[in-house]
């Protein structure tokens, strides 16, 4: 009965006899111990990880449960503070205005269109991600310009749902003017990846917000003269076939066109396409042919111009800023509500493409010339074959539908806008001491 004699003494602890095999078994059973509780640790380690990787706000894309976690943590968007000023910005100040949140508004036209609402008095709330594709510090001048008419700029991105539900919940804008985009029709080739995720990922988030927010808005969006493509009917009009894109840009804006069909369908949102024809003006983007031919003529440095096969001549129907202004207002004003609530359909919604184009297209080589005369600088040309980059030879829009539903009528032409646009560049740059990099 010897296990009986060696019962412990006091309940709870065991004796043990001290002999070589007991210390050996001591030695096993603190192994298994260690053993168990390392397994534990690990365990719960794992479990820890992959219960963050797949929660709830994941469910639309890796990229954007990171920015909703990062846009949870960011204490910039709470309090209220950050409320008060979203309110003050998104204020309606004139009857019958609006209040519009403004995607991409540090951008070339965000910053425009935002500054024409808030002249007018609607409400204006801007939102941007400041991506570094061209120089930043381009789009915080922008923002200065923005925040001293009374426009506040949330720094977020698109793919932000969570971000993009809380100035909703915030602020029942009744328009939204989605000009966040990845743009540029060459990049597409270094960095194709960046035009899924602002172009297509971007668009159906803001979209899958816009149809679950109450009111539904009306949305009004940036596509591209670029869905055209290879169409050699001139000029190109709406009717026109756009299956046909020579660019993976041109490809992203000709799916979010579809993108938009869907929605509407579905949801009732009412949404409406602009197609941009080459946009240039002050404040313009550096990418862009007329803005780095400015300053590489006056570095002296030569500028390479594109002409097709046989010599011949590519040509842009270049649009200036005011005249797209005025297109984005016209689309606005005349866009109808969404006619979903709840995330679910209630009627028919309005569904519209146009062109905002300038209806004269002007061969390349004709802008370097204009260019010349106004910075006094002969420039050194470089003729180059049209590489095989996405680039189309001609664009040429019909504006008719535009100037009949939307009151759309340019009025600048080339010579007179590139005018101003020098203008500004010299005071920004050069007198400015801005650096053109
Ligand atoms: O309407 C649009 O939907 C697009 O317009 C704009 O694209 P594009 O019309 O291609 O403008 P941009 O690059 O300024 O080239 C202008 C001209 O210069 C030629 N070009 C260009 C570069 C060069 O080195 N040499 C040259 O001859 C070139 O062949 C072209 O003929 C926007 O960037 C784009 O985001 C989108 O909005």
């Amino acid at each position: 009965m010897k296990h009986i004699d060696s019962a412990p003494s006091t309940p709870g602890k065991f004796k043990m006899e001290k002999s070589p095999y007991n210390n050996r078994l001591r030695l096993q059973s603190s192994i298994a111990k260690l053993t168990f509780w390392s397994f534990v640790f690990l365990g719960l380690i794992f479990v820890f990880f992959f219960r963050s990787s797949s929660s709830p706000s994941s469910l639309s894309s890796p990229v954007s449960s990171d920015l909703s976690r990062r846009s949870l943590r960011t204490s910039s968007y709470d309090g209220p503070n950050f409320e008060k000023r979203v309110r003050a910005s998104s204020k309606i100040r004139s009857r019958n205005g609006i209040s519009v949140l403004v995607t991409g508004a540090a951008g070339f036209v965000g910053t425009h269109v935002s500054a024409a609402l808030k002249r007018r008095g609607d409400g204006v709330l801007g939102l941007d991600s400041f991506n570094n594709y061209y120089d930043p510090s381009l789009k915080k001048a922008r923002q200065a310009l923005l925040e001293n008419s009374g426009v506040y700029i949330v720094e977020g991105d698109i793919n932000d749902v969570a971000l993009l539900r809380k100035l909703f919940d915030i602020v029942p804008f009744s328009h939204v003017m989605h000009l966040a985009a990845q743009a540029g029709v060459r990049y597409a080739m270094e960095n194709p990846s960046s035009y899924v995720h602002s172009n297509i990922a971007g668009l159906v988030n803001l979209l899958e917000v816009c149809k679950s927010a109450n009111p539904q808005p009306a949305i009004v969006w940036a596509s591209s003269s670029s869905v055209y493509g290879l169409n050699t009917k001139v000029p190109f009009s709406e009717r026109d076939r756009t299956d046909q894109p020579a660019s993976l840009y041109a490809a992203t804006k000709k799916a979010g066109e579809e993108i938009a069909h869907t929605y509407n369908h579905i949801y009732g949102l009412s949404l409406t396409g602009l197609r941009f024809f080459t946009v240039y003006g002050p404040w313009g983007r550096p990418d862009m042919a007329y803005f780095f031919f400015t300053k590489d003529i006056l570095k002296g440095k030569s500028i390479p111009i594109f002409e097709a096969a046989n010599h011949g001549t590519v040509a842009r129907d270049f649009t200036y800023i005011d005249d797209i202004v005025k297109g984005c207002l016209g689309a606005l004003d005349t866009a109808e509500k969404s006619t979903g609530s709840g995330g679910k359909k209630k009627g028919p919604a309005q569904l519209r493409v146009y062109n905002l184009g300038n209806t004269s297209p002007v061969p390349v080589s004709d802008l370097v010339s204009i260019l010349e005369r106004l910075l006094k600088v002969k420039a050194k040309r470089m003729i180059m074959k049209l590489p095989r980059n996405g680039d189309v030879q001609f664009t040429h829009a019909n504006i008719s539908l535009a100037q009949r539903e939307l009151g759309y009528k340019p009025t600048t032409d080339l010579q007179t806008g590139l005018k101003k646009f020098v203008r500004w560049y010299l005071s920004y740059y050069v007198d400015g001491k801005k650096s053109s990099q």
